[in-house]
């Protein structure tokens, strides 16, 4: 497992934005080229990588999916082995989950099952999305799993325990920006110019009353703000402003109306602060939808296996584009406890290694004992 360890701080050194994962193809290509070739076939997919393990009699394919991307955060962990990418972090697992991709691959590779199984290392996760578009090439569709897994690490739960629920785990997810274009001019004479960074203030508060309310509260929406940007110093009055946020939902009508409140509040600060708006709604996912049968079953083999403990947990406010592949291939998709004290997303970030050997024991008996199963 110490060669886990050493693959996952060397990933963490390396985090790339999404479609820029060039040195962490190049990386995890190196680790591939290690591994006996007679039982592997490689394929690459832009910045990701599609690796087939071949099984001795193979009826079906495996996938199991690892995304790649890391974020745009100054890491503040206490590593030794922090980002060498200033101003991007692996702050949100990927390189756990590369990681976890990497040790059960060399599993497969030693311990040959009889399924042909599909690791699929895919960029952009965290945006514009890379899942979609990977999943609709001709690498991806020569090799289409008939079932697929995926994971990611839960900071809220100790290693050795996992969480998931058949059904509905993550939202649907929509980014959005807003463009905001006024008038500028001197600090000294506001009343000539239309203050963006005024607009850009009302506008953050108003879109908090969409979930408060518009949304019915026993369904679940989030909208959150998690940038402003605006005007270029302190005596100027700012002539354009951008918020730069992402919106969640249950469902998808909730998201048809949370959009339409927005679109409403845009236009009233359009004509309240005599300026011009343009929203955009980025990229959209789908939400994660595990299979329940596979779901169910994988959950009575865990409590029978008696490795690690299992929580049938709540559905999550997360995105994440693997609802892709779970749209069209049967699946689920399970948080793996890695105990840590900050959340996904925060600089500080610093997911327990063991969980590694945890997910990679886990699923590397699962997929064998799923491997034999008609
Ligand atoms: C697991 C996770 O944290 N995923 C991201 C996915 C982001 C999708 C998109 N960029 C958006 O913000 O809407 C998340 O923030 O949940």
């Amino acid at each position: 497992m110490s060669r886990l360890v050493d693959i996952r701080r060397a990933l963490h050194q390396i985090p790339e934005p999404g479609f820029h994962e060039f040195k962490t193809q190049a990386f995890l290509l190196d680790q591939l080229s290690k591994l006996p070739a007679d039982r592997l076939e490689i394929r690459t997919w832009r910045t990701g990588i599609l690796v087939k393990v071949k099984g001795s009699n193979p009826k079906r394919r495996i996938g199991y999916r690892a995304d790649m991307d890391g974020l745009p955060i100054e890491e503040e962990t206490s590593y030794p082995f922090r980002s060498q990418h200033e101003g991007y972090m692996h702050a949100c697992g990927h390189d756990v989950h590369m990681t976890i991709g990497l040790g059960l691959l060399t599993h497969f590779v030693e311990q040959v099952i009889e399924d042909d199984l599909i690791f699929i290392f895919q960029p952009a996760e965290e945006g514009p999305g890379g899942a979609e578009p990977m999943l609709a090439s001709e690498e991806l569709q020569a090799w289409k799993p008939d079932l697929i897994f995926a994971l990611h690490i839960a900071p809220e739960y100790p290693v050795g325990t996992i969480a998931l629920r058949p059904g509905i785990l993550f939202a649907n997810t929509s980014e959005l920006f807003i463009d905001l274009k006024g008038k500028g001019g001197h600090a000294a004479f506001p009343h000539t110019a239309n203050d963006m960074v005024v607009a850009a203030a009302h506008l953050t508060t108003q879109l908090q009353s969409v979930v408060a309310r518009n949304v019915d509260p026993l369904d679940s929406a989030v909208v959150t703000i998690g940038c402003i940007a605006g005007g270029t110093r302190q005596n100027i009055i700012a002539e354009t402003a951008r918020l730069e946020g992402t919106i969640r939902t249950m469902s998808l009508d909730s998201m048809q109306k949370v959009k339409s409140r927005i679109e409403a509040l845009v236009k009233g600060i359009e004509a309240g602060f005599e300026c011009q708006a343009k929203i955009d709604y980025g990229s959209n996912y789908c939400q994660v939808f595990n299979d329940e049968q596979l779901t169910v079953e994988f959950m009575r083999w865990v409590r029978e296996a008696g490795k690690v403990e299992l929580i049938e947990c709540p559905p999550a406010m997360t995105g994440e584009d693997f609802g892709y592949f779970l749209e069209e291939i049967p699946g689920f998709l399970f948080w793996l406890g890695a105990e840590t004290s900050y959340g996904l997303h925060h600089a500080k970030i610093e997911p327990s290694e063991t969980a590694i050997e945890v997910a990679v024991e886990l699923m590397a008996d699962y997929l064998t004992w799923k491997s034999k199963q008609a």
